[in-house]
């Protein structure tokens, strides 16, 4: 069994905790993963833990219905109240969902609750970008060292493998260059700009559709992509870069007429991230691009991001799907979550 502890239970928590709801039987069945909610810890929406497992369809109805976990029924065993660092390390989970805010600066929290479960000897799957931005190298020897699975396929790319589908079925290759439209709040701002709708507006429904940060200027000043480049080029292509060492523009001073004037020419905006490794050095950039409207990532609309691996055995190779939406991000969890179970039944962790 898989006890699991939500650190974060917002948007994407809550779309992981209704997944595993909904597919409780199928993901025992076929995957062996038996997925047991003992805890919940969020900033304002509260913490409950039970150590033989929460009622996971309770604990939706109390997190939708009242805005607090805490409003799930006091039965025996339930203990309300733990902060995250309490979560983590004091209860009887073995496996802690990294869920909170995307802090684009320190990385913090989550850096410290990754550090905190992977001494505890406790894995973690997390959509969060800054631990495996700024941290990686540190984190992922920790985990290794304390017998710890770590997981983040959601952090480029949502619930599209591109970090898993390159790592599994491109080695052999050198990748030479990557280059995507890597932010769905952006891309879906601009697709709703060449069809004539405002930049508020349509921030506004990213918003409401989950795609952008809880600060979305990270998402409209490019900050997020950025991060997302500094992921690419130290786990895929080995080279850690700062992101801060990564120049970035975002769209923020896009206009409807520079759109419109693109579309004259037969040419769209995208925002687009590139890692290139060019004699052994590796370099990054963020920034809008004007690209010809043929160019098969001017066909990328909406919050679908796409991304170009350029390898030197296979050529290019295209990986295109969702980069935002609470569903989709919510299934990055759980195919983490089914190759922790894959690596444990074949005692590789
Ligand atoms: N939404 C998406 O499409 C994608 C999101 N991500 C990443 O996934 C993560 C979660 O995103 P999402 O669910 O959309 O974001 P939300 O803003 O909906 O949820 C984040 C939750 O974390 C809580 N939180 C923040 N800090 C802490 C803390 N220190 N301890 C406990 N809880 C905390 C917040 O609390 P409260 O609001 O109650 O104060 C909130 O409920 C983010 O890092 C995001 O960058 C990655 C890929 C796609
Ligand atoms: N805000 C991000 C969410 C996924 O990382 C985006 O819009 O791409």
């Amino acid at each position: 069994m898989t006890k699991i502890a939500f650190v974060g239970f917002g948007g994407v928590g809550q779309a992981l905790a209704e997944i595993l709801l909904e597919r409780k039987g199928q993901l025992e069945s076929c995957y062996s993963l038996d997925a047991e909610v003992v805890a919940v810890s969020d900033m304002m929406k509260g913490a409950v833990y039970k150590p033989d497992g929460l009622n996971v369809a309770q604990l939706l109805e109390a997190v939708r219905e009242t805005g607090n976990v805490e409003n799930y029924p006091d039965e025996p065993g339930v203990v309300k109240g733990l902060n995250s660092m309490e979560t983590i390390q004091h209860t009887n989970a073995d496996m802690i969902v990294e869920v909170t805010f995307t802090d684009v600066e320190t990385g913090q929290p989550a850096i410290d609750h990754c550090r905190a479960a992977f001494e505890k000897g406790k894995s973690v799957v997390t959509t969060n970008k800054g631990p495996v931005a700024l941290a990686y190298k540190e984190l992922s020897g920790l985990a290794e060292k304390n017998g710890a699975y770590w997981g983040f396929e959601g952090t480029v790319m949502s619930g599209t493998p591109a970090l898993r589908m390159p790592i599994a079925t491109l080695a052999g290759n050198e990748i030479t260059e990557i280059k995507g439209i890597l932010n769905g709040t952006t891309n879906y701002i601009l697709t709703e700009m060449e069809k004539g709708n405002s930049y508020e507006a349509a921030l506004q429904k990213a918003k409401e559709l989950g795609y952008a940060e809880a600060d979305p200027t990270n998402d409209v000043e490019g900050y997020d992509a950025r991060y997302k480049a500094a992921i690419l080029s130290g786990y895929l292509m080995g080279t850690p870069i700062s992101s801060k060492d990564i120049p970035c523009k975002g769209i923020s001073d896009m206009t409807l007429e520079m759109v419109n004037e693109a579309l004259k020419d037969n040419k769209k905006w995208r925002l687009l991230a590139q890692v290139k490794k060019e004699n052994g050095e590796v370099t990054a950039s963020v920034e809008p691009q004007l690209l010809d409207a043929d160019d098969p990532l001017a066909g990328v609309t909406g919050a679908t991001n796409a991304i170009l691996y350029e390898c030197d055995l296979a050529g290019p190779i295209m990986l295109t799907g969702a980069g935002a939406g609470l569903k989709e991000t919510g299934f990055s969890l759980l195919i983490d979550l089914i190759d922790y179970q894959r690596q444990k039944t074949t005692a590789k962790i």
